[in-house]
């Protein structure tokens, strides 16, 4: 046992041992201050400070069941196509509790987007596990900062064992989806050969023979005065085509659809169009077949086209190529239109090219030849197969007046005036281009319905003079037999182009004047875009 004096000695000896590596250090520590320059100082202890953080998280995360995957906005030069889709994806996941969100909108868009702010988290669930995305923004410090652009990314967290089917699966998912969301915003385009530019085509066509601009056609079915039980068949048909893309590649058949819309001139075939290209969101091509002057040339255009798309020929019946086929050949059957050099351009060649040719290109294509005189029409062109459904649009009935007063007047009953028109309508042939023409005439109800009725009475007692001694037609709707009067015919004379051509002119029109306000005619509003 030590005594009390040798323990006294043995604490001295600590304490001064003590004093002396206290005394060195601070000695050490204030020469290290004087002698290492301040950035070595700092350097060295970020090393430390990175290496103990790099340890500790190498040592916490291999207990983590968590992984998370970095999605960089850029890979390379390039963009990173998974960012751009959980961008576009993430935007329909928010909360809408979320207490602060970015606005976006560039001119091409039509709509305001909102989208995550920095450090925002977004949970969304797939197959039942969940993946939490979190933007992340770093910014550029240093001196070069203005230079440097922002460091954005996603990450995306969620349970390891669930990695596979993230990557193989839940990115796939993701990148379809926002395919989709950004078809649904697209606007749809009108291509046609008279426009001289583009506006913001991505799908491509920019070498091809057409312009496009934005198809601002406000008219959707519900919009569209025509037979009720027409416009449910025309949506289902229409549905049943979109729904059958797989079954069109079964039965080995191009995924097509053909349609014939005819009837007099202000029935609504043009706006008909625009509502199925609204509808499905597919782009609208002009083809102005008078513009065309041999088979392959049509060849060439139609094969530029691009998929899910409706191509119109308007007015068939005035194309004197088609219908003059005393040029094309001497007898009745198709093949004597045939031109095998290519050289000109003929009804076979068009025939041809959508019986067969077409098939082996493209994918969702819809024809529409419009007409307003289908009895004009080339048998070889109504043959069963080439158009699917025919489609008559007809003069106004008491039912199409009804939409037409809601869409102008936002009224659906009006005592006083209502039953009179309505009768009246049953009585004459009068188009719903001339009945909205008189609706839009007045902003007061009154007054635009009594106009109606003064056009209704008058057209009434011109046609009462045409028909005097004849039987009035009892079915006025009933396919074209209505079109037939000579005086009508005498009207449409000369009418090359149709509604929808004109519109196309219009919208041109519009753009090269971008500087000045220019008046632009929709089909039931006039808007003013400055
Ligand atoms: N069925 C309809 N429903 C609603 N509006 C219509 C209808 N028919 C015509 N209109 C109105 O009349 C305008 C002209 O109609 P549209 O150009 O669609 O007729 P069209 O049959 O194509 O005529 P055309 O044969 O002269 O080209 C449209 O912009 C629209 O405002």
């Amino acid at each position: 046992m030590q005594s009390f004096g040798e323990m006294q000695s043995m604490a001295t000896n600590i304490f001064s041992a003590y004093a002396s590596v206290a005394a060195s250090m601070m000695l050490f520590r204030s020469m290290a201050n004087d002698i290492i320059p301040q950035p070595v100082k700092a350097f060295v202890c970020s090393v430390f400070i990175r290496f103990f953080r790099h340890f500790f998280d190498r040592f916490f995360k291999k207990l983590s069941p968590h992984m998370t995957i970095v999605v960089d906005e850029n890979t390379g030069i390039t963009r990173n196509q998974i960012y751009d889709a959980a961008e576009i994806y993430l935007r329909t996941k928010i909360n809408p509790d979320a207490d602060r969100l970015k606005a976006n909108k560039s001119t091409k868009q039509r709509n305001i987007n909102l989208s995550m702010v920095k450090d925002q988290e977004v949970v969304d669930f797939y197959e039942g596990f969940e993946v939490k995305w979190q933007f992340m923004l770093v910014e550029p410090e240093g001196d070069r900062a203005s230079f440097k652009s922002e460091k954005r990314y996603f990450e995306a967290t969620f349970e390891k064992i669930n990695k596979e089917t993230v990557v193989n699966e839940y990115l796939p998912f993701v990148l379809a989806k926002a395919k989709e969301i950004k078809e649904k915003e697209r606007p749809v385009k009108l291509y046609t050969r008279d426009c001289p530019y583009h506006d913001d085509d991505e799908g491509g066509n920019r070498s091809g023979n057409w312009g496009c601009i934005n198809l601002d056609h406000p008219v959707t079915f519900d919009k569209l005065a025509m037979d009720q039980n027409l416009k449910g068949a025309i949506i289902e048909d229409l549905d049943r085509f979109l729904r059958r893309k797989d079954y069109y590649k079964e039965v080995g058949k191009a995924w097509k659809r053909g349609y014939l819309l005819y009837g007099p001139p202000g029935t609504g075939k043009s706006s008909l169009i625009a509502a199925m290209a609204n509808y499905l969101k597919f782009d609208v091509y002009d083809l102005e077949l008078s513009s065309l002057y041999s088979n392959s040339e049509l060849r060439r255009i139609l094969l530029r086209t691009n998929n899910k798309s409706i191509i119109v020929i308007e007015d068939i019946d005035c194309s004197a190529q088609t219908h003059d086929r005393d040029r094309e050949g001497d007898g009745d059957s198709e093949s004597d239109y045939m031109d095998s050099t290519n050289n000109k351009f003929t009804l076979s060649g068009l025939l041809n090219f959508i019986d067969g040719l077409w098939s082996t290109c493209g994918d969702g294509r819809i024809i529409i030849f419009t007409t307003n005189h289908k009895e004009k029409l080339d048998p070889a062109l109504l043959r069963p197969g080439r158009m699917d459904m025919h489609i008559h649009m007809g003069y106004c009935t008491p039912e199409g007046f009804d939409i037409l007063a809601l869409n102008y007047l936002r009224i659906n009953d009006h005592p006083r005036l209502f039953p009179e028109i309505k009768g009246l309508i049953r009585e004459v042939e009068i188009t719903p281009a001339e009945i909205a023409e008189h609706l839009m005439r007045n902003e007061d109800v009154d007054l635009a319905l009594e106009g109606v009725l003064g056009l209704l009475k008058q057209k009434k007692d011109e046609q009462g003079k045409v028909l005097e001694g004849s039987d009035v037609k009892e079915n006025k709707n009933n396919g074209n037999e209505g079109v037939q009067e000579d005086n009508k015919k005498e009207k449409e004379k000369g009418k090359k182009k149709g509604k929808f051509g004109k519109i196309v002119t219009s919208l041109i029109k519009f753009k090269r004047q971008s500087s000045k306000a220019a008046i632009v005619k929709c089909s039931n509003c006039e808007k003013i875009k400055s």
